[in-house]
């Protein structure tokens, strides 16, 4: 076969076979596919590119392979800084996702989210239950812009009643770029292993000037007290962090206090951008 899709008089047969244009003598028939010309033996499938991107036929084995997830985490960061482009100043609150309503923890995540709330900023949370969601409680009924990042569990979950601007991920590591990119402050409230992922990995960062001018907030005297002294005391005397490092953190459990180094840092930044 000579991959000219010709009936047996020389009749095209084929509409989606083209003659070339007014030189059929010399140039061979072809098949166009948007950009792509098929001739001689690659003209052999009649398929077009609508057709198949619509044919839902086939093996879906190649959603489960690298590239295709490239496709989704880009299409995460893409989703996100979409929906968070316009959002004003903003401090990152950490904390536990376990912490009862009824909690002396629980309130004052509250009056801390309604107190950034009231300096005309957004406050941002992983978007979970427990200090996460007091924390958008109080800056939501404080008027304030409440943002969830929400991230997907092997649980159902959803994102806490209040809310207001949220955005669920797949991917940890694309979250957590949210939660520094559209910040100038972390607070971090009494947590288990995920606050202190999200602590540890706020202070790298500002240690390592991949963010400038960040402060970190433990609040909570009596809950970090022990891992402050830890850090001082040990980490901080046998020389693996310096004094700029120990001086990153900032101890407090005085909400203003602690509305106090997030508007430095709200000033700092303004500075500087
Ligand atoms: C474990 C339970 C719910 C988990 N739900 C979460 N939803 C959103 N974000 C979460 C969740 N769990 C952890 N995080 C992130 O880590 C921090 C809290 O972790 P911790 O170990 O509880 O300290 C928090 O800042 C989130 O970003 C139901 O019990």
């Amino acid at each position: 076969m000579d991959g000219r899709q010709q009936g047996p008089d020389g009749d095209r047969t084929d509409p989606n076979v083209l003659p070339a244009e007014g030189l059929a003598d010399e140039h061979p028939d072809e098949r166009r596919q948007g950009p792509v010309v098929l001739r001689r033996s690659r003209m052999g499938e009649s398929s077009t590119t609508d057709q198949r991107l619509l044919d839902s036929r086939g093996p879906t084995d190649w959603v489960h392979t690298d590239p295709w997830r490239v496709l989704r985490i880009q299409a995460e960061f893409v989703e996100g800084f979409g929906a968070l482009a316009e959002v004003p100043h903003a401090t990152t609150v950490f904390g536990s996702a376990r912490t009862p309503r009824d909690h002396e923890e629980y309130s004052q995540g509250m009056r801390l989210g309604s107190a950034l709330a009231g300096t005309g900023c957004a406050v941002i949370t992983g978007g979970g239950p427990g200090t996460m969601e007091a924390v958008n409680r109080g800056a939501s009924e404080a008027g304030g812009l409440s943002i969830g990042l929400g991230i997907e569990l092997p649980f159902e979950q959803g994102l806490n009643p209040w809310v207001d601007l949220g955005v669920n991920f797949r991917y940890f590591f694309t979250r957590k770029t949210m939660f520094v990119k559209y910040a100038q402050a972390f607070v971090c409230l009494p947590g288990g292993f995920g606050t202190m992922d999200e602590l540890f990995e706020s202070l790298t960062l500002v240690q390592t000037k991949k963010v400038t001018k960040f402060p970190v907030v433990m609040f909570g005297r009596s809950y970090w007290q022990g891992l402050y002294d830890w850090i001082r005391d040990t980490m901080h005397a046998s020389g693996k962090i310096g004094d700029q490092e120990l001086g990153l953190l900032h101890l407090t459990d005085d909400v203003d206090d602690a509305v106090r180094v997030v508007q430095e840092a709200y000033a700092a930044w303004d500075a500087t951008h």
